[in-house]
């Protein structure tokens, strides 16, 4: 009797818990569209770091407007307090308890950042990596340029920029998840209803009955 209700308390907090999907990959190369998608059809809410960043960017009276609009155009990447600050307080608003994060952790700032606030609050699932050619994703950056994306960084200059980040900075991340055996690889290369039915079989096997909508 005693333990069967152990079993149950601690079932309920495990649920309690944040569970997380990081959602990373280069440039271009489909995180956004791939994490509407997904968002729509299992029971995830999608916070993207650089929507939230522009967002905060834009807010009045924010004390890291230049800074960001800085960092996005020069491909960097802003500080982790700002954006787990900016995550955290999205995923405390949305009420919800599972979360595909959009381009983060980007860099080993992020990474020890998230670690040292995040980690033990949230539990992290997989790694969604999505692997696409730099000249595809330069394609597809340009492409949403030239039809309005009104991204001050969808440009050949930022977009070097924010390869060289990729590669130097974000490319050690998905290396450091991929050991842990955390890393979910999908080919990139493909239209986006094909690169989702890929998604759909990682989701698919990571018990369903506990993430369909
Ligand atoms: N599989 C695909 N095939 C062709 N075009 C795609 C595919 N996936 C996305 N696109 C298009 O490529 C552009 C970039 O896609 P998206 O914004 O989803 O990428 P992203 O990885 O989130 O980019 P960023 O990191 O720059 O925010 C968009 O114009 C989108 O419509
Ligand atoms: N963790 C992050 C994520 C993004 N940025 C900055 O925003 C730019 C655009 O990011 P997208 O994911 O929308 O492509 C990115 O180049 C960085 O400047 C960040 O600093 N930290």
């Amino acid at each position: 009797m005693l333990n069967s209700t152990l079993r149950q308390c601690s079932r309920y907090l495990n649920k309690m818990v944040p569970e997380v999907v990081f959602v990373l990959g280069a440039p271009g190369s489909g995180k956004g569209t791939q994490c509407s998608f997904i968002s729509k059809e299992y029971d995830f809410v999608h916070l993207s770091a650089g929507d939230l960043l522009r967002e905060e960017r834009q807010r009045q009276g924010s004390e890291y407007g230049e800074m960001i609009e800085q960092k996005i155009r020069n491909g960097e990447i802003v500080p982790v307090e700002v954006t787990c600050s900016l995550l955290h307080k999205a995923m405390q608003k949305s009420g919800k308890s599972r979360f595909l994060i959009d381009g983060f952790p980007r860099n080993k700032d992020n990474l020890d950042g998230w670690e040292r606030v995040m980690s033990d609050k949230t539990k992290l699932l997989f790694v969604l990596f999505f692997e696409c050619s730099r000249d595809l994703c330069t394609e597809r950056c340009l492409g949403r340029g030239a039809a309005g994306s009104g991204r001050s960084d969808d440009n050949l200059e930022s977009l070097q920029k924010r390869f060289n980040t990729y590669l130097n900075d974000t490319m050690p991340i998905i290396q450091h998840y991929d050991q842990l055996g955390l890393v979910r690889r999908i080919n990139a290369e493909v239209g986006p209803q094909q690169v989702f039915e890929d998604v759909k079989k990682v989701f698919n096997n990571s018990d369903m009955s506990r993430i369909a909508n």
